[in-house]
């Protein structure tokens, strides 16, 4: 992976390539463990490759490439210098989650003398109970929805034995790939200098914190730019009793300590898909239990009901709606679990169900305990830290905090990994004396199930809204990929241009690799680049690209370059 990307940078300078390869050889395992120190939480604490950290640093190395040669000996030595600020740091980060690892990447390349204090491990939730584990059990799971798939072998002339798993062998993939890119992470940021401090950090006044125990052996702190990344945990709702045997959230079933005959999941957002298409795999009927009207709620309604008629209807999978899990008790003596359904309008009783596990994916909280934010006048709101467009907290009178910034889950702007360590970039280019907005619109999310769901910007009713608040008109361009002769699967991609400025405002793919495929469409929404241009854009044929390139040119613009021709609004 760092080699792919190093070569493709065509770089000047072979020591620009060199400091890759050496920060990525200094990758090693590491012997120092980090603990947790004091605070209780339930579980206290990126995607199409898993190496996070091999990414950023390459990112590094990127981002070098335009620099002097001053520039890169100063971020091969890291982050050695005294701050010229008068603080102990120019930056301190609470959290060294994604989001606290990325911004202090891009501190450190700044030239900032930076800080990360973590009172659990390094990686936080993305890499030790998010991300990682869970795309190292959807990696086992698509294998085995192929092995299984023996239609799709015979086509290729393939004959395949019963597939089968070793349940704890699969666990102890998903915990050795988490092993690894948390030492990773470690390392990368060992090896810039950046100062990982150890124990839970709270702020004690302004540009002042303490980290430590939580005792008299705290230690006191001074920087001139605070950022909070101190991300979420599982949110469970009232009246469910978590034992971690039979009645667990993310943070239990991502150990596949066992898998059940028949689970139910609560609430069908990314994590109950994403963990539904693993159970499946693995056996496990599903039942879903979700609180709105239909399943998979926060989807695009099209792609919603075009994925639900391939990821749950022909699967062992059946699903309540419109109903609350009001009350769910756990498995014990001979009992299984009881979960009581009431309606989620009238509240009236509706059901019980008893199954031998449930699964709580019900959305997370942020963790903002232990912090300290009553010592700075700030308040959250249903528990997120209040930021502005540019991550500045804004304290309970609604004035910014001088030198405070908030990250990642912990202001509930965007829960994604990469939207965390966007934000981090975008607040460190801001502490450098450069004004930045991240555009949220261009950050595109996907869910990994077999096939996998992506999106960029607006849903088509938000679309649709949007245009009929400020008077324009919206094109849905639509694309399948049933014939491709790349394409394994289905793939269907829809978007929705503006036809009088052909701006994209949202584009959504369901099927083989969508997750990768958005990035065109994101990156063009973030570059601002408009429909007009893009679909002169060249493809590679046959790849699974093209499906882009297809709905791009199908979409109807009136403006166009010197290029294209006008076409007709088909709204
Ligand atoms: C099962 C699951 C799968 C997911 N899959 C994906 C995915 O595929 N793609 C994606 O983009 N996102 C995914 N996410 C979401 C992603 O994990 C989060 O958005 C991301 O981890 C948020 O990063 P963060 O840095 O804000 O916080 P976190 O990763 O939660 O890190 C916060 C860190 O702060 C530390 N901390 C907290 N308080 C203090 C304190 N006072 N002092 C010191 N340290 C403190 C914690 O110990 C933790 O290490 C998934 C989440 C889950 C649960
Ligand atoms: N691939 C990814 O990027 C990925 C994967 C997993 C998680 N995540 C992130 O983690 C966060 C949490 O994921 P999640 O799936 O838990 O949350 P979510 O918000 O995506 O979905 C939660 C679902 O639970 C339902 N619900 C809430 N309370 C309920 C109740 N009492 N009874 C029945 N249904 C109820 C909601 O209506 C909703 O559909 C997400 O915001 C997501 O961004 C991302």
């Amino acid at each position: 992976m760092q080699s792919a990307i190093s070569l493709s940078l065509s770089s000047p300078s072979p020591i620009v390539r060199s400091a890759v390869g050496s920060t990525g050889d200094a990758c090693l395992p590491t012997p120092r463990s980090l603990r947790f120190c004091g605070l209780r939480r339930e579980a206290f604490g990126s995607r199409a490759s898993l190496d996070a950290s091999s990414l950023r640093l390459s990112r590094l190395n990127l981002h070098s490439k335009h620099s002097d040669l001053s520039k890169v000996f100063a971020v091969l030595k890291g982050n050695g210098t005294p701050s010229s600020s008068g603080y102990d740091y120019d930056l301190v980060i609470i959290g060294a989650g994604v989001g606290g690892h990325g911004a202090a990447l891009h501190a450190v390349e700044k030239g900032l003398k930076t800080a990360i204090i973590e009172g659990d491990v390094v990686g936080g939730t993305c890499v030790n109970r998010g991300c990682v584990p869970s795309k190292a059990l959807l990696a086992v799971s698509g294998r085995m929805r192929e092995l299984q798939n023996e239609h799709h072998m015979k086509s290729f002339g393939l004959q395949v034995a019963a597939a089968g798993y070793d349940r704890q062998g699969v666990a102890d993939h998903a915990n050795n790939l988490a092993s690894k890119i948390r030492s990773n992470l470690t390392n990368s940021l060992k090896s810039l200098g950046v100062d990982i401090l150890t124990g839970v950090g709270t702020i004690l006044g302004p540009q002042k914190l303490k980290f430590g125990k939580g005792d008299s052996g705290d230690k006191i702190i001074t920087a001139k730019d605070i950022i909070i990344a101190t991300g979420s945990v599982p949110l469970v709702p009232k009246g469910i009793e978590v034992d971690g045997k039979s009645v667990i959230t993310s943070d239990h079933a991502l150990k596949l300590e066992f898998v059940p005959e028949w689970i139910a999941i609560v609430g069908s957002g990314y994590i109950g898909l994403e963990f539904s298409d693993v159970y499946t795999a693995l056996g496990s009927e599903v039942t879903f239990v979700e609180a709105l009207d239909q399943i998979m709620p926060g989807f695009d309604p099209e792609i919603g009901k075009l994925a639900q008629r391939v990821l749950i209807n022909p699967r062992k999978i059946d699903s309540y709606t419109g109903v609350f899990a009001s009350k769910i008790t756990p498995a014990k003596d001979g009992k299984p679990v009881q979960i009581e359904l009431i309606d989620a309008k009238t509240k009236e009783p509706k059901d019980t169900l008893e199954v031998d596990a449930a699964l709580i994916a019900t959305g997370r909280a942020p963790f903002t305990q232990g912090l300290g934010l009553e010592n700075i006048n700030v308040q959250t709101q249903r528990g997120f830290v209040p930021v502005d467009e540019r991550m500045r907290v804004i304290d309970a009178n609604g004035k910014l905090v001088p030198h405070l910034y908030c990250i990642g889950d912990a202001n509930g702007k965007m829960m994604l990994a990469h939207a965390a360590s966007a934000q981090g970039i975008s607040v460190v280019e801001q502490v450098s004396g450069k004004d930045h907005v991240l555009n949220h619109l261009s950050i595109p999310a996907a869910c990994f199930t077999h096939p996998e769901i992506s999106m960029v910007g607006l849903t088509e009713p938000q679309a649709r809204e949007k245009a009929a608040k400020e008077g324009f008109e919206v094109s849905i361009a639509k694309t399948s990929f049933k014939a491709n002769t790349k394409a394994l699967a289905e793939n269907e991609g829809k978007e929705w241009p503006r036809p009088d400025n052909g701006e994209i405002l949202g584009v959504h793919i369901f099927g083989l690799h969508a997750a990768d495929l958005i990035h065109e469409a994101s990156n063009a929404i973030a570059m601002g680049t408009r429909i007009q241009d893009i679909k002169f854009a060249v493809h590679a044929h046959p790849t699974l690209s093209e499906v882009l390139d297809e709905l791009f040119k199908s979409a109807k613009v009136k403006v166009s370059t010197s290029n294209a021709v006008a076409e007709p609004v088909a709204v």
